[in-house]
């Protein structure tokens, strides 16, 4: 930033076991999301690298990287990051569209990403006849409708009411638990982190606690 350096991650050394649900937290600040960004390929770090299946994607180039989010991690965000324009059905089926999937198939895929997280009497609904708990159903659903293997989550709940956070976090276990995603969630929320197998506390961007229950 201009002339001071601002070390957001540091000498962070961290191995993420396939199947795990882990949470990521820390004070504001601390280089959770940046951590999240490094892993999902959408920063690159200035040194050091970030291995996915033992493959350095820190050395892949900016197409090479789209092409590498977009066949194996989902994200979802605080703030749902839907299309307002598209009905709950269309936004699912967006990344099927960059992952060219034939029309009739990315319809069925994205209809049964969104029975899975009981919103398909909602399909034709756009973002803003929506509530908010509905919303972030709608961005699990297209988080997961590619099958990614890793989902990688910023403040899942932090736009949500105690209970519809509730709500999300058992989905989100659920579908850890039945098709062995590996999620990655960083959150301010003790009960978020509390339910996760695995949880990672950053400081000032160097790891400072990794406890498994
Ligand atoms: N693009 C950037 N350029 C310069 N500094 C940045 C950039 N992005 C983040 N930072 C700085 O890096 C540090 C870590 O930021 P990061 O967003 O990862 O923290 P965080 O733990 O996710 O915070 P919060 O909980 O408030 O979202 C902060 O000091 C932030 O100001």
């Amino acid at each position: 930033m201009g002339k001071s350096i601002v070390k957001a991650l540091d000498e962070v050394d961290l191995n993420i076991i396939k199947g795990e649900l882990t949470a990521l937290i820390g004070p504001s600040g601390s280089g959770k999301s940046t951590l999240l960004n490094v892993t999902g390929g959408l920063v690159k770090p200035t040194k050091g690298k970030a291995k996915i299946r033992n493959k350095d994607i820190t050395n892949y180039s900016e197409n090479d990287l789209c092409l590498f989010r977009r066949n194996n991690i989902g994200f979802i965000f605080q703030s749902f990051n839907l299309n307002p324009t598209l009905s709950a059905l269309e936004n699912v089926m967006m990344p099927l569209i960059y992952a060219r999937v034939k029309q009739d198939k990315r319809k069925d895929m994205a209809t049964h990403a969104l029975k899975l997280v009981g919103l398909d009497d909602r399909k034709s609904h756009k973002p803003g006849e929506l509530s908010g708990g509905q919303q972030q159903r709608v961005s699990i659903a297209r988080a997961i409708v590619n099958n990614p293997e890793i989902v990688l989550c910023d403040e899942p709940t932090g736009n949500l009411d105690s209970e519809t956070g509730k709500e999300i976090l058992s989905l989100i276990t659920k579908m850890n638990k039945e098709n062995k995603v590996t999620f990655i969630i960083v959150t301010h929320d003790i009960n978020v982190a509390n339910n996760c197998d695995r949880i990672i506390s950053i400081h000032d961007g160097k790891i400072i606690k990794d406890e498994r229950k």
